[in-house]
């Protein structure tokens, strides 16, 4: 299989290397202080100009004032805006529209009313990520290690290109990408040892199994 695959989490050079050695065609960084991958706007500036050219370096942030998008696009050379929040149809056109980056937006689905809201949010996004909703109460509204109903979405599309997420694993990839027909997936807690610590085994058998189906 020829699926796309982003990386989350990225906060080391051994995490960026293992990553893009596997084959990675996105590396995703995340700006958001609950989280246990979170990173300084400095490592990541670090780490994202030793990134070659042609892997995409993308930046997740959830609910960021434009003060703090200016701070981080001014500071760490990104290639694409993640917007893992509850940014609203007009947040994410204004955000666009601002920083002149392509964006993808983030919806959780848990229902099939989760997966009406893609239509919209495909109509003003550059690419959607399709996630598995959080948990009523949890911290993080995104990398829980949690997956959805995949046959919630199974032979659908949508305006945009879109990616799939939520509780991947070497294990499950390939089924998850047979059930939806997803051509980009997003993986963050199934190639970790721990959360917040990427393990290069796993990244590496995550992205073989996808090959080798
Ligand atoms: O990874 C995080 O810490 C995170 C924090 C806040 C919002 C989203 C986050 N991660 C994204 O969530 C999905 C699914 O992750 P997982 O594979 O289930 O752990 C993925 O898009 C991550 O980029």
């Amino acid at each position: 299989m020829d699926t796309r695959v982003k990386i989350c989490g990225i906060n080391s050079q051994q995490s960026s290397e293992a990553a893009v050695a596997a084959g990675a065609q996105y590396l995703g960084f995340v700006f958001f202080p609950k989280s246990p991958r979170n990173v300084s706007l400095e490592l990541a500036r670090d780490l994202a100009l030793d990134v070659p050219v042609g892997v995409a370096k993308v930046a997740l942030v959830v609910n960021s004032t434009d003060e703090a998008l200016d701070q981080l696009t001014d500071t760490v050379p990104i290639d694409i805006l993640q917007l893992h929040g509850s940014e609203d149809l007009e947040r994410v056109k204004a955000i666009r529209a601002r920083y002149g980056l392509p964006v993808m937006k983030a919806v959780g689905v848990s229902s099939p009313q989760d997966v009406k809201a893609l239509d919209a949010y495909g109509l003003v996004s550059d690419q959607v990520l399709v996630d598995a909703k959080a948990p009523k109460g949890a911290a993080l509204p995104g990398g829980n290690g949690l997956a959805f109903d995949w046959r919630l979405i199974s032979k659908r599309g949508w305006n945009a290109p879109w990616m799939l997420a939520g509780g991947l694993t070497p294990e499950n990839v390939v089924q998850a990408i047979q059930l939806t027909g997803a051509k980009q997936v997003d993986v963050s807690s199934g190639v970790e040892s721990a959360p917040g610590v990427k393990d290069p085994k796993k990244i590496k058998a995550f992205i073989d199994a996808i090959r080798a189906a």
